[in-house]
């Protein structure tokens, strides 16, 4: 197996975007992990992994699978590659980070990924070679000392939810406060004053591997925990003659599991459940950071709280995902939830948003559509689930809804694969793009990903009816450059209808407005094609005309007026009929999407807006939240829904409340 490096940057590959430039938000990269001695003979495994990578914008992670012909790429907001090494990665990301504490700001760097992806290898380093946090704490300490500062250090355990000390451990877990100006306290977690390097390496982490790593675990010890440790550093302002406090966490994350795919026996699959589920609601935080939303949901759970201050918006961070140069599940999916939340894709959201407001019809249509996850068939686990369930009642805690809307709907698509080209709505379908031509600007640079990606980007990123997203940029370059956009869309007399059905299949509010919304939508769309419908074909068409033939499509008697309506790949609509028969078609489209629609509200409402369906009571909402815990989209199709007990008719009642009337 090769790790080849696809990069595109022609540069030093630290040119990405600099955490300078980034003033709010959580900046999401990859790590990609150096072969280990166990992986020797890697060149010839089957699944290959290469970055692409687009100076000052984003790099796509690709997973080549020779063995499947699976082809997966993530887009994130950079990515290192094997023979990067940590001081590279201190430059360019924590840096920044640390020039900010000077000023005292606060900020944090997260390792974050699969089992052995070389996450403490990255944060806490080994023998010779020192991590982000000795090399951190080496130049805070050189600050201190010119300008007379202080540093403490504390060490924390996030396990089961519940916080505790690793350098002063005590019966009680650690709590967290809130001060009267709204920032964390960590009551109960020791701060330890901390002069020199070697004064840090003499300090005992409790519960830790051989006593010096705070990142291992004893080998006895089976349950997974976050760790962090925090470094405060005060110092006083030469200007103002202020005393400035600023704090960086260094937090390694539990691995992420990808629990579908283990037969974890009930104890472990509770515990990866759990940590999952803390793993989901930090990314989905992230997210929403990146996405720049007012509410921001730190309460969900322990470790969003005591990160709280480390992410908000006067802090800076980075995400690092830790990724195995060899393919795995859990690599897979860790990368595939960090795409989803990093700022390029909540970027080109933005900007998508943007051009929906000024932009022509058509280009409210170029948003990206979404697509669900793959997972588990809700059958397959119910009785596993329903024992995790009884477990929770008798006390280990209350489910809660995971606000993963975010992750599962609210993000544009950053992942392709050309396995999985069916299932999609053929309205984004992709065409083969030119390669080669150079934006002229930055505005362009959506254009400018897919031009530069090539053959790897272009042909082979197909939008997946599993578990990838569709890209906008890609998208958008179709419309761009294969239709002439907006002049060819205002001339056809068909535009509006092509509009609303680019607007019924593809998802344009990337912030996932309520269910209710979105079908209050589309049968406002659903009646003005059924208007527009009947004025194809009538070539001098006015108010009068369209009348005249919406009247004449209800009487039988009416001669079929043929006609032909071509909306660019898209076979379902690609046909000659009746205007009856088109509205069928597309009633039919339009079923299928209300559907999908359904089963992407139960796989992401919370419990208050899931109660407010029919069929939907506290019990079954609260069961709904427990498949979510153990499977990011529990519902993939109506089948899955009898499995929680609705009938048809119930399913039916459910969708006609939500749609209202016409
Ligand atoms: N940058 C690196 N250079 C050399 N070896 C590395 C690097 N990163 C990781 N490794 C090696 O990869 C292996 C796994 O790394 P590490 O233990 O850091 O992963 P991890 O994600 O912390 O694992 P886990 O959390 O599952 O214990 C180790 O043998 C480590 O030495």
């Amino acid at each position: 197996m090769g790790s080849s490096s696809g990069a595109r940057d022609g540069t030093d590959s630290l040119a990405s975007e600099p955490q300078s430039q980034l003033q709010r938000g959580v900046r999401v990269v990859g790590k990609i992990r150096p072969f280990v001695d166990s992986e020797a003979g890697g060149s010839s495994c089957r699944a290959r992994v290469s970055v692409t990578r687009f100076v000052g914008d984003h790099a796509l992670v690709a997973f080549d699978d020779q063995q499947t012909c699976r082809k997966d790429s993530y887009k994130l907001d950079w990515c290192y590659e094997q023979d990067e090494n940590i001081d590279q990665i201190f430059t360019a990301e924590v840096k920044p980070l640390i020039e900010g504490l000077f000023r005292g700001h606060n900020g944090c760097v997260i390792a974050y990924g699969a089992p052995g992806s070389g996450k403490s290898q990255l944060i806490q380093g080994s023998g010779q070679n020192p991590g982000l946090v000795m090399i951190a704490l080496g130049e805070i300490l050189a600050f201190a000392n010119e300008n007379r500062g202080s540093v403490t250090v504390s060490c924390y355990e996030v396990s089961q939810d519940h916080i505790y000390d690793l350098l002063e451990p005590k019966d009680q877990e650690v709590l967290i406060l809130e001060d009267a100006a709204k920032r964390i306290q960590l009551k109960g977690l020791s701060q330890i004053p901390v002069n020199s390097i070697s004064d840090f390496k003499k300090l005992s982490f409790h519960g830790c591997n051989m006593g010096k790593s705070w990142l291992k675990l004893p080998d006895d010890r089976t349950v997974r925990s976050h760790r962090g440790l925090i470094v405060y550093l005060s110092s006083v302002d030469k200007e103002s003659n202020s005393s400035l406090i600023g704090k960086i966490n260094f937090v390694c994350l539990a691995d992420y599991e990808d629990i579908k795919q283990k037969g974890n026996p009930r104890p472990q699959l509770a515990e990866s459940t759990k940590i999952n589920k803390s793993l989901y609601t930090l990314l989905n935080i992230v997210c929403a950071l990146n996405a720049g939303e007012n509410f921001i949901p730190f309460r969900e759970s322990k470790l969003t709280r005591l990160l709280q201050d480390f992410l908000c918006k006067a802090s800076r961070a980075v995400l690092i995902t830790c990724l195995n140069p060899t393919i795995c599940q859990d690599t897979l999916s860790a990368v595939n939830l960090a795409s989803r939340s990093c700022q390029v894709a909540n970027r080109h959201r933005c900007h998508s948003a943007k051009v929906t407001k000024s932009g022509s019809k058509f280009n409210q249509s170029c948003s990206p559509s979404i697509v669900g996850i793959p997972v588990r068939a809700v059958s397959q686990k119910k009785n596993e689930i329903s024992q995790c369930a009884s477990a929770e009642k008798k006390g280990y805690g209350t489910p809660y809804a995971i606000r993963r809307r975010s992750l599962q709907l609210g993000s544009l698509g950053t992942c392709f694969s050309e396995k999985q080209k069916t299932g999609f709505p053929s309205a984004i379908r992709k065409k083969k793009m030119p390669i080669g031509s150079s934006p002229p600007n930055k505005s362009e640079s959506r254009k400018e990903s897919c031009e530069s990606v090539g053959p790897n980007c272009v042909e082979n990123i197909m939008p997946t009816g599993g578990d990838c997203y569709t890209n906008e940029d890609t998208f958008v370059q179709d419309t761009v450059v294969g239709l002439g956009c907006d002049e060819k869309m205002t001339a056809d007399p068909i535009d509006g209808t092509k509009d609303e059905i680019h607007k019924i299949f593809v998802n344009e509010d990337q912030s996932s407005p309520p269910l209710s919304a979105r079908l209050r939508e589309i049968s406002n769309s659903l009646k003005l094609l059924s208007t527009q419908t009947t004025a194809i074909g009538s070539p001098n068409t006015d108010m009068t005309s369209t009348k005249q033939i919406n009247k004449e499509k209800l009487d039988p008697k009416t001669p079929e007026v043929p006609f032909a309506v071509r909306l660019e790949n898209e076979p379902n609509f690609d046909y000659i009929g009746s205007p009856q028969d088109i509205f069928k078609t597309r009633s039919t489209g339009l079923k299928k999407y209300l559907a999908q629609e359904c089963l992407t509200f139960l796989n992401s409402a919370n419990k208050e807006e899931l109660k407010g369906l029919k069929g939907i009571g506290e019990k079954r909402a609260t069961y709904i939240l427990q498949l979510r815990e153990e499977s990011s989209e529990p519902f993939k199709n109506m089948d899955d829904l009898k499995e929680i007990g609705l009938s048809r008719k119930q399913i039916n009642a459910m969708m006609s409340q939500v749609l209202g009337d016409f």
